[in-house]
């Protein structure tokens, strides 16, 4: 008999295990249970392992169609969707106050931000954004629309109330307590979904705009409930002269961030264009992640990132597209600018030289297509401390995945491909040149959230909405509780009420995280 949520696929899958190589599991046969990878067979074994799991079929890829790990995102602000595209005259802190804060405190009017949120959710998910970091706006309830609408469509998301009690706009700020207040309220409403796809995540949204109080609070909460903490650290040189002015006594953001409890193993930081070698050192020591966000550092990052010199110290590095500060909200878009912004500090270093002649050390910084896949997969789930649970195609880990379809050509897709071209080079083709179109189906925790045009859960699996719940923001446990239970999207993708409703798992290890232990004690201010 068929276990139930069982199916299987026999084709060719394409990831990254380790850096720098591609993996193709050619010709095999996966098999997915309960929204997990259970066996990895050869296609030879097709009959005997459909027999073994009693299953009706294996489906089989077209020619030229591969599976490829779901990507994630790990620095996206959800409301700077509304202006992604737009705005990218000025420098960042002239464009927070300009574009930015006025955009985010609209959120308020929630007709408005369900709209826009199951716009934005929808066309991440369409890119193949299986998982995102997002920030979400000041304002508490805006968030939660935030929230029911990643459930809603059947993202993974890690999610933020944005916190800042100084130097925003008068109509765009709020009072330290009722911001402390308001954070804990975003945790345990989050939480009190026990939904395992969904985390909270405590974000002070960068050091000018919150108070050391404010900050302080947050990492008591973050540690209260074992959360994730998002924040922008080092990210160009308007933004480090205002630090450097409003706490001198502290010699970097990373020492400032440190001595506010900020720094944990959960932490990820965005940008740090403008770190020290022993700042970066300091995060790695902590398990603190850096989100490379190429894209958005062309427009406002005043200097490099270098990944392949933070990896070797030791950092843990995902990417992202930063909307809106990135234009683009393409995971694609991000692995080609990671490319670039790697061979313009070749360029660069050449410049430097003044001479004709590329050395060894000027091609250390390089990477390829196959190092920028990576980054949008393994390197994002161990940012997000899911590196165990997604990121690569291994038993035991759940299905997060886009079917690829490299035959469209002509005008219905983005590159042609010719004869006598094989599987890696149409694979490569896709990374390069592909987009959106090529991803025609998308699965989050073993379920289709999208085939062809289609949001396949869409309203069918989202419990009571933010507004019509507004006593559970207060009301739900917080993750110590033993008989906490998460639910999986597997078990609510059946769409019957009945069966998700059934269908509760145990804790899940990813949905009930630990709280921090810092074994290292904090040590002198101004440096560490
Ligand atoms: O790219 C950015 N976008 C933002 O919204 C932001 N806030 C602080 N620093 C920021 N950087
Ligand atoms: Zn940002």
């Amino acid at each position: 008999m068929a276990a139930e949520n069982t199916f299987a696929f026999r084709g060719t899958y394409y990831h990254t295990p380790t850096y720098g190589s591609l993996d193709a599991l050619r010709d095999v046969v996966l098999i997915v249970q309960e929204g997990k990878i259970v066996r990895i067979a050869n296609g030879h074994e097709e009959t005997a392992v459909q027999a073994e799991f009693g299953l009706a079929e294996v489906r089989r890829l077209k020619a030229g169609q591969y599976f490829v790990p779901g990507f994630i995102d790990t620095h996206v602000h959800a409301p700077q969707y509304l202006f992604t595209g737009t705005g990218t005259d000025v420098p960042l802190m002239e464009w927070l106050r300009k574009y930015t804060f006025p955009a985010e405190c609209s959120f308020q009017d929630l007709e408005a931000a369900r709209h826009r949120y199951l716009l934005l959710v929808k066309r991440f998910l369409a890119n193949g954004t299986t998982t995102a970091m997002y920030y979400g706006s000041l304002h508490l309830q805006p968030n939660l629309v935030l929230v029911d609408s990643i459930e809603r469509l059947g993202q993974r998301g890690v999610v933020g109330k944005v916190n800042m009690d100084r130097l925003s706009s008068d109509d765009y700020i709020e009072n330290t307590a009722d911001g402390l207040r308001d954070a804990e309220k975003f945790v345990t409403y989050t939480m009190g979904k026990k939904c395992s796809r969904i985390q909270p995540c405590i974000t002070p949204r960068f050091i000018p705009t919150c108070t050391p109080e404010l900050m302080k609070g947050l990492a008591e909460i973050a540690q209260k409930y074992g959360c994730h903490i998002q924040s922008h650290i080092s990210e160009c040189c308007g933004q480090v002269n205002c630090v450097r002015e409003m706490h001198p006594e502290y010699a970097s953001d990373a020492a400032v961030f440190e001595e506010m409890g900020l720094l944990t193993s959960r932490t990820v930081m965005a940008h740090g264009t403008l770190l020290t070698d022993d700042d970066i050192r300091h995060l790695a020591r902590r398990g603190t992640a850096v989100s490379h966000c190429p894209l958005s550092n062309f427009m406002f990052g005043d200097a490099f990132f270098r990944v392949n010199h933070a990896l070797s110290l030791g950092l843990k590095v995902g990417l992202g597209t930063d909307v809106a500060g990135g234009i683009s909200p393409s995971m694609l878009s991000a692995q080609r600018m990671a490319v670039v912004n790697s061979r313009c500090i070749r360029a660069h270093k050449l410049a430097v030289s003044g001479g004709t002649t590329v050395t060894p050390e000027m091609e250390k910084d390089v990477i390829t297509f196959k190092e920028a896949l990576w980054l949008a997969t393994v390197g994002g789930a161990q940012a997000l401390d899911m590196a165990d649970i997604v990121g690569t195609f291994e038993v035991g880990k759940e299905f997060d995945a886009l079917l690829v379809d490299t035959n469209l050509s002509g005008t219905s897709g983005p590159f042609d491909v010719f004869e006598g071209e094989d599987d890696d080079q149409r694979f490569e083709k896709f990374i390069n040149l592909g987009d959106d179109r090529n991803l025609i189906e998308v699965y989050v925790q073993g379920v289709c959230v999208k085939r062809g045009d289609e949001f396949l859960l869409d309203g069918s699996n989202v419990t009571k909405s933010a507004e019509e719940d507004s006593d559970r923001v207060m009301s739900a446990p917080t993750p110590a509780e033993p008989e906490t239970a998460y639910v999986d999207l597997a078990h609510r993708a059946d769409s019957s009420d009945e069966a998700a409703s059934l269908d509760v798992g145990a804790a899940a290890e990813d949905g009930a995280p630990a709280p921090e232990s810092e074994s290292e004690p904090p040590t002198k201010r101004l440096r560490y």
